[in-house]
């Protein structure tokens, strides 16, 4: 197996308040990695770090054995728009736009064809156990269904990495574990590497391996005295 991304004593503080000092992790090709710790104790900036979507204070971030951190923003926002997808805790989704086009909008966004588009992204919600709701608005969705419609619009670009932060963390536990199966199976059927933030230790059993994030450092768990 070979590394696919990388923090290397990475810091970072908004403002006066330091979120990471110091954290190392390494996440290999096709693992699917849980981060979990006390709330505050800098899992989401670590994450945020990861996906280029922060810029390390002092350290560095590599993809795929190149720098990420010193990439311009335009550089890392292609980045983040072609090779990685993103999970959150709200699903996030446009209410605007049908669940079907909500689906599809990384695939626009990268110039595919709007009617090829929304066939690759229709394909997902007989994966995902939504068939019948393409047409529906996130307001008529109910918190399950919706974080499926945001998990298939997450993987729909069959992305290197997929970022989840948080993303059972608004479902009841039974719907969270469903959640959890299906973003666990595509993943694998893809062979895409996942990077998840949690507290739930549930949550976390689903991943292949566990770190612990604890005052803006990254412990193995098999390191922590508690
Ligand atoms: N936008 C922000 N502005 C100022 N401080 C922030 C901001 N986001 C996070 N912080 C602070 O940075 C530290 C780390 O926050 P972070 O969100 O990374 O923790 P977390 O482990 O993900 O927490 P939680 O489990 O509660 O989501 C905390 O002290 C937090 O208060």
């Amino acid at each position: 197996m070979s590394v696919v991304i990388e923090a290397r004593d990475v810091t970072f503080a908004f403002g006066q308040t330091p979120a990471l000092r110091g954290a190392s992790v390494a996440v290999e090709a096709g693992e699917i990695l849980a981060i979990m710790g006390p709330s505050g104790s800098g899992k989401s900036t670590l994450l945020h770090c990861l996906a280029g979507i922060l810029v390390p204070d002092s350290g560095e971030i590599s993809f795929a054995g190149a720098r990420l951190d010193t990439l311009a923003e335009t550089q890392r926002s292609s980045l983040r728009r072609d090779r990685f997808g993103f999970v959150f805790q709200f699903g996030q989704l446009v209410p605007e736009l049908t669940a079907v086009e909500n689906v599809a909008l990384p695939l626009l966004l990268s110039g595919v064809r709007r009617t090829s588009a929304l066939e690759r992204a229709k394909a997902w919600f007989a994966r995902l156990g939504l068939d019948g709701l393409e047409e529906r608005r996130s307001g008529e969705l109910s918190g399950g269904q919706a974080q499926r419609v945001a998990l298939a619009r997450g993987l729909v670009a069959e992305p290197q990495l997929l970022f989840a932060d948080e993303p059972t963390g608004a479902l009841d536990s039974l719907t969270g574990e469903q959640v959890m199966d299906l973003l666990v199976s595509a993943a694998r059927e893809q062979g895409t590497t996942v990077i998840l933030v949690t507290h739930e230790a549930r949550i976390a059993a689903y991943a292949d391996r566990e770190v612990m994030v604890r005052d803006g450092r990254v412990n193995a768990p098999d390191r922590i005295v508690s």
